[in-house]
């Protein structure tokens, strides 16, 4: 095995057109076989257009690219994807949405039930095997995704943006779930979001984006214990992550804070 899953070195996306728009400038990441890695960064900064390269549905148009240790030409084996709108075939039941990954690569999906309960269980979804998308609510749906994506066991597994269409409750209990996921099965991750606290609390490490054209601007370890609980994001040590990760974004001009009064003025 290579050692890294992702291996990328000034990579660099230009998309064509009547005004050609640089996405992503010079973006260098080594991720590690079991990694979970977040990637946070202004909207429109590029980090969709990154995963999207990693998964070979984007040509790069600069530097290079490998996922465990292969150029990057077009789709990777191996890998999982899931996308904010879970993408969920509403005429399946979950049982064969799941299996779709399985039919598409024409292995026997007889093979597959065990893996697919397996999953189920693992996500609290095993009573809702022949439900049909429309009968769960948005975040079982979205595990559904996620049991998906896990199916045909990825090494490598892209997540962009899976809990931003969810209710602030149901994201954090999701958060806590994938991490369970995550710790039980160890594939590497790749995980975008918007959500600062979010991308604290399930990464090892957290890859800050530029606004567009998207670069590299920091990466910071998050040196938590894991299995991290909610409340984590209560405490010092997590705080100082979070606000390590808004002073970039308030040096970057992304944050404006109201001016100070006068007497916090006089007070400093
Ligand atoms: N297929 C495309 N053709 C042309 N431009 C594109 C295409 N896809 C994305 N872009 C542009 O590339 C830039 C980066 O888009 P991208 O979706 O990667 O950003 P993002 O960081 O994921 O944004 P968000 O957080 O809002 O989802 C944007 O300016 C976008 O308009």
């Amino acid at each position: 095995m290579s050692a890294s899953a992702i291996q990328a070195r000034g990579v660099g996306k230009v998309y064509a057109g009547e005004r050609a728009l640089t996405a992503l400038e010079e973006v260098s990441l080594d991720v590690k076989p079991g990694e979970f890695v977040s990637i946070l960064g202004p909207s429109g900064c590029g980090k969709s257009t990154f995963l999207r390269c990693i998964a070979g549905l984007e040509r790069i148009t600069g530097g290079e690219l490998e996922v465990d240790g292969r150029v990057v030409d077009g789709p990777p084996d191996h890998i999982g994807m899931v996308f904010q709108r879970d993408a969920l075939l509403e005429w399946r039941n979950i049982e064969r949405n799941i299996l779709l990954p399985v039919e598409f690569a024409r292995k026997p999906v007889r093979d597959y039930r065990d893996r697919v309960a397996g999953l189920l269980a693992l996500t609290g979804l095993s009573e809702f095997a022949d439900r049909y998308p429309r009968e769960l609510s948005g975040g079982m749906r979205q595990r559904a995704a996620i049991c998906r994506a896990l199916v045909d066991d990825p090494r490598l597994l892209l997540m962009d943006e899976p809990f931003g269409a969810l209710d602030a409750l149901t994201r954090d209990q999701m958060n806590v779930e994938l991490q369970r996921i995550w710790l039980e099965t160890r594939n590497t991750v790749v995980f975008v979001t918007h959500g600062i606290a979010e991308a604290v609390f399930l990464a090892d490490r957290v890859v800050v984006f530029s606004p567009r054209p998207g670069r590299v601007a920091d990466i910071i370890e998050v040196d938590l214990p894991r299995p991290r609980r909610l409340g984590d994001r209560e405490t010092d040590k997590f705080g100082a992550y979070t606000a390590r990760i808004r002073a970039l974004f308030n040096d970057m001009g992304l944050i404006k804070e109201p001016p100070a009064t006068a007497g916090e003025v006089n007070a400093a």
